[in-house]
């Protein structure tokens, strides 16, 4: 029983060091009506243990089927995951519990994750790890005022005895993220956790978790379109494209320097903040379509859309290379 003796060294290890996520070759596929589709094509990404991993791409790329797998709720049909040193896909039972207690997820519409029957109190002691869901009421309650003083709802006391419908936007994600505090994660899964905010709220929510990461070391895989947001909270960024990762690197180089012709057009696609007339991405840059997952791709997936595009990119898919110093870029243009 290895799986079982690796997975009990995650219970109770929060120790505030945090854990690296590695992710090898992951694949995940649908089928549905009959036709099979290939949504997740070899994801190869890293986490840093307390490293915020910005995971940017358009709608439909697979970030959140990504998501859902690393916190197996899918099970991927090829690749590997490593948790803390853990093979994800082996752990069992209540080692699982303690898993999704160390990885937690934060969802985009904080409202729709929060039980609205619940009072902040029961929501918080719903998601205790089993170890310490034996605490005495006492104990539970200073813990959860802990956490909710941690994400700035004060005085905590009279947070516990509400409901979500009682709060605001930015109270509600706050409140979710309290959540995640009080079963002491090491990474938190963020699927586009300000988007639904209105715009004044978002940096304080961001501002949050960024305190939260160098504070208790929490690492965070920080999922959104917006590369603006990625830019500001994230010290890599992964860009995601069709269901593999195209380029990634460190925050700044990625956006000042991108080498993918994908990452190039969706920082051109991004709203100028400078500008009145753009408010919204400009989708108009991106001619031509994504490659249907449902069909085998031959080459490139990007082929379709690339300015660049070339015989070789219609035959062979390219592989990752070096473009610079921790920055890489699936591109035939720099695998020469
Ligand atoms: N359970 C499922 N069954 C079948 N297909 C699915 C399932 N979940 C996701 N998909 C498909 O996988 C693809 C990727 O979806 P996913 O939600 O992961 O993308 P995303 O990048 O997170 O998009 P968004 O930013 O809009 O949330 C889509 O084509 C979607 O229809």
């Amino acid at each position: 029983m290895i799986e079982q003796t690796q997975a009990t060294t995650l219970v109770g290890s929060t120790d505030g060091k945090g854990a690296a996520l590695v992710l090898k070759d992951v694949h995940k596929r649908f089928v549905q009506r009959g036709r099979d589709s290939h949504v997740l094509r070899g994801v190869n990404l890293t986490v840093g243990a307390g490293k915020i991993v910005a995971l940017v791409g358009e709608s439909g790329s697979g970030k959140s089927t990504l998501a859902r797998t690393i916190m197996r709720l899918y099970r991927p049909d090829k690749g590997k995951m490593l948790f803390d040193g853990v093979e994800v896909g082996r752990i069992r039972g209540r080692s699982l519990k303690d898993y999704r207690s160390q990885v937690q997820m934060l969802f985009q519409d904080p409202f729709a994750s929060l039980n609205p029957t619940h009072t902040i109190r029961t929501i918080m002691a719903h998601s205790l790890p089993a170890n310490r869901a034996r605490m005495s009421r006492r104990e539970k309650d200073e813990l959860f005022a802990s956490s909710l003083a941690r994400v700035g709802l004060n005085p905590p006391s009279n947070f516990l005895a509400q409901f979500p419908h009682e709060l605001s936007g930015g109270q509600r994600q706050r409140v979710a993220l309290a959540r995640s505090l009080a079963a002491q994660p090491k990474l938190v899964l963020a699927d586009e956790p300000v988007s639904m905010l209105d715009v004044s709220l978002r940096l304080s929510v961001l501002n949050l978790m960024q305190r939260l990461n160098e504070e208790l070391n929490i690492g965070y895989l920080y999922i959104t379109h917006d590369l603006a947001s990625a830019r500001y909270v994230a010290t890599r960024i992964a860009v995601m494209y069709a269901g593999e990762i195209v380029e990634e690197g460190t925050a700044d180089e990625v956006i000042e320097d991108a080498k993918h012709p994908y990452t190039q057009l969706l920082i051109q696609a991004a709203p100028d903040p400078n500008r009145q007339t753009r408010a919204m991405v400009d989708t108009t840059i991106f001619r031509g379509e994504p490659p249907n997952l449902t069909q085998k791709i031959v080459g490139c997936p990007f082929q379709f859309r690339c300015p660049h595009v070339n015989n070789r990119c219609r035959t062979e898919a390219p592989n990752m290379v070096e473009v610079g110093e921790g920055h890489k870029a699936k591109c035939h243009l720099f695998d020469v």
